[in-house]
């Protein structure tokens, strides 16, 4: 009874279908669409309780239900030969959407895209061109997919040219195999040849610009490095700007270990479903090609398979310098994948901050924090920062406060050193402020600032900073102080793995 109750909580709990996603309110109806379809009739069963359901473990029924979900809802002629891939309309929708909400949130300030008309790029758009052809007929945005096999590259194409409403939007974009890069080659870009790796497929040939070299320990990324064909890296030509990038990777390292769902025939052969070091590793480089292409796209996004690889690939992404961090879990029926995004472009909180050096109050979010730590581990360090440079800080641990007092001498030592934020002890002061040194410090040549940390919500921390007096010394100085301080924090609490 108690297990019962547990996992209907459990499902109360998982996240619903996208509130804009076609499918949320109105699931496919199987007995209308075989009434309007007549190839699509004998795949239809019906309960005895007169329930249609089809037998998702026939290919074929799966197939031809995305095929007529496509023309039915879409207005979308589409066919994959049999074997590959095949997509499930309600659950790939749920990508668009989440990055509909994305690039509508303005977390990231819109810098990229020209007349407000949203383009992305496809990693590994597979026969079936899902993606391209649900954000092109959605949304009308622009797509570059990318893919490496020959039976991708001319299906995707076939599927995009039996939908001239919608062709011009995308292309599709061939990455050549024979291009397998290690870490090390990848670094050193001559040697791989990077410039010679687009086929750009029927469209004007352009050279791709000379790409700088990583500023990664790849050695780092364990022993299963992805050693199979560039994914963005020797892709993206060096003048393209995408508002995001967005890919269903191989999630497996051997077909053995994706197995066969016995409930589900969804195909996919094992050029799409495996990889060497399997999703991990695939996005791993992924995130290693945004380092190095962190001005060509706003946002970088990746489905992920197993919530295991979420952590891992969030760390890095801390690792590498990210600005922001989102997840989200796609659920359909039994199935639930995560999606990861990131970028490197500055948030728009942190750009207002930048944008205005002479203001009073500033503050940034530390996101991805560990859980041990806490809003009460981040103030200390922001004690600790100060202490460090000879500061005299007062912390409050009620108001979660600390209370800096400074000379223009104590503001200078800050400006010319850059000391790190330790782990070392802090003594603790008394939250109260008693003494009349305290109240005198914050006149005449003598300033004070006041930085709170609040927590927003689990793993997510706000720190601000404000200007006590605004005729101090420190005052001119704050935003460069402030902005070092988020510099430390971030080195401190975002570096590390989670
Ligand atoms: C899991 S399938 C996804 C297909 C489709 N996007 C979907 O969601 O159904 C992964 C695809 O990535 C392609 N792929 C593998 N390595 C790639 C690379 N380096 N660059 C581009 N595509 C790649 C595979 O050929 C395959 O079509």
């Amino acid at each position: 009874m108690g297990g019962k109750n547990k996992k209907r909580k459990r499902e109360e709990d998982r996240p619903a279908i996208h509130p804009n996603n076609k499918y949320a309110e109105n699931p496919p109806d199987f007995a209308h669409l075989a009434s309007l379809y007549p190839s699509f009739e004998p795949f239809v069963q019906y309960s005895r309780y007169g329930n249609p359901r089809i037998d998702w473990t026939d290919f074929n029924a799966t197939r031809e239900l995305t095929r007529v979900l496509l023309l039915h809802d879409h207005a979308l002629n589409w066919w994959i030969p049999d074997g590959q891939l095949c997509p499930t309309v309600p659950n790939r929708s749920n990508y668009i959407h989440w990055l509909e909400d994305l690039l509508s949130s303005n977390i990231i300030p819109n810098t990229i895209s020209s007349g407000g008309k949203v383009r992305g790029f496809d990693i590994g758009t597979g026969a079936n061109c899902i993606y391209p052809l649900l954000g092109a007929s959605l949304l009308g945005w622009s797509f570059v997919g990318s893919d490496i096999t020959d039976v991708a590259i001319e299906w995707a194409e076939k599927n995009v040219n039996s939908n001239p409403h919608i062709s011009e939007l995308i292309e599709i974009r061939r990455v050549q195999t024979d291009a397998t890069t290690s870490s090390e080659e990848r670094l050193h870009g001559e040697e791989s040849g990077l410039s010679g790796e687009i086929d750009l497929c029927s469209r004007t040939e352009t050279e791709v610009e000379p790409l700088p070299i990583l500023p990664l320990d790849l050695n780092s990324c364990e022993n299963k490095n992805y050693h199979g064909p560039p994914i963005l890296v020797g892709v993206v030509r060096g003048d393209e700007k995408f508002d995001f990038c967005m890919c269903n990777p191989p999630f497996f390292e051997s077909m053995e270990e994706g197995g066969l769902n016995p409930k589900t025939s969804c195909g996919g052969t094992s050029e799409e479903m495996v990889c060497s070091g399997g999703e991990k590793a695939f996005i791993t480089r992924i995130i290693e090609d945004s380092t190095v292409l962190k001005h060509s796209f706003r946002w970088f996004t990746s489905m992920i398979g197993r919530k295991s690889n979420l952590k891992y690939l969030i760390s890095k992404l801390w690792e590498v310098g990210v600005t922001v961090v989102k997840t989200t879990e796609f659920v359909q029926g039994r199935t639930s994948r995560w999606g990861l995004a990131w970028s490197f472009l500055p948030t728009v909180q942190q750009k207002s901050s930048n944008s205005l050096p002479n203001k009073n109050t500033m503050s940034f979010m530390l996101e991805g924090l560990q859980r041990q730590h806490g809003a009460i581990n981040v103030l200390e360090n922001v004690k600790s920062y100060f202490s460090s440079h000879g500061l005299s800080c007062t912390m409050n641990t009620s108001s979660f406060t600390v209370d800096v007092v400074a000379t223009k001498d104590d503001c200078d030592s800050i400006l010319k050193n850059e000391l790190p934020i330790t782990n070392q002890s802090i003594d603790y002061q008394p939250a109260k402020k008693t003494s009349n040194e305290s109240s005198a410090n914050l006149s005449c040549d003598r300033s004070g600032l006041r930085l709170s940390v609040f927590q927003q919500i689990p793993g997510t921390l706000l720190v601000k900073g404000s200007v006590q007096d605004r005729n101090s010394p420190l005052s001119g100085a704050f935003s460069v102080i402030f902005q070092k301080l988020e510099e430390a924090l971030r080195n401190k609490f975002c570096t590390k793995s989670v």
